[in-house]
């Protein structure tokens, strides 16, 4: 089942039985779903067979980050289990990145692949202590250009940054911005935050809500809540 809605719920849960309790409760016309480390680390495919199920489309976010080879094998393997979108770091470079693409053209499979930047935890401070010395943004915009260089469908980055890369990789080049905090949600481990209309409105094309939705006491309430502010209701 194919959704216009831009909400991708983070199913950030330890257990396959916790993360479709949650998926029951969601509505696959009105949001698609993201499955991570945790989880699949905990069910394996499992997880995606069952959401598939239920008509969910799925964003597998495993930053997949090693050399081209074994990259490639990986991301194949995802889109292979129809995944509509699953990424790598772009860190990981350009060959890596061009080996991910390519990968997916010779067996003809569409799933969207991206790249993460600048993780949305992380500040100018924690970059520094990495080595990079270039500006958060200036980092951001580097490597999504290079994904962009290497074919890729789009970007995770945060909102603050999405505006620029709107200028410089243009409106079809995926934006997908997690670090979306409602005005009365807590910001938790997040640092480059924004609300979900201020993140449409600087040019996310897809915005990665996580606790705000799942932790609410009444999840579908909080989604609706986002949707009204974004006028999709
Ligand atoms: O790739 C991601 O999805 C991701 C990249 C990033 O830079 N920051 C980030 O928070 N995420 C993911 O987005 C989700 C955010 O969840 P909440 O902070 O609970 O809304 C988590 O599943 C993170 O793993």
């Amino acid at each position: 089942m194919s959704t216009a809605s831009p909400l991708i719920i983070a199913l950030d849960y330890t257990s396959l039985d916790a993360a479709l309790c949650m998926a029951d409760r969601l509505d696959p016309t009105r949001c698609r779903l993201k499955v991570g480390k945790e989880l699949f680390t905990r069910s394996g495919p499992d997880v995606l067979e069952a959401l598939h199920g239920r008509g969910f489309e799925v964003f597998l976010d495993l930053k997949f980050h090693d050399i081209p080879n074994t990259v490639a094998g990986a991301v194949q393997a995802a889109a292979e289990q129809g995944v509509w979108m699953v990424n790598v770091h772009a860190a990981g470079g350009r060959r890596m990145m061009e080996a991910a693409r390519e990968r997916l053209e010779q067996h003809a499979l569409s799933t969207h692949l991206i790249a993460v930047t600048v993780l949305t935890s992380m500040e100018e401070q924690d970059l520094a202590e990495v080595g990079i010395t270039s500006s958060t943004e200036q980092q951001v915009t580097r490597l999504a250009t290079l994904a962009k260089d290497c074919g890729l469908d789009g970007v995770v980055c945060s909102s603050q940054e999405a505006e620029r890369l709107r200028e410089s990789c243009g409106p079809s080049f995926l934006k997908v911005t997690p670090g979306i905090r409602p005005a009365s949600a807590a910001a938790d481990d997040q640092r480059r935050i924004m609300t979900p209309s201020a993140a449409m409105a600087a040019g996310s094309t897809h915005l990665v809500v996580g606790r705000p939705v799942t932790q609410a006491s009444d999840p579908m309430a909080a989604l609706l809540a986002i949707e009204r502010e974004l006028a999709l209701d």
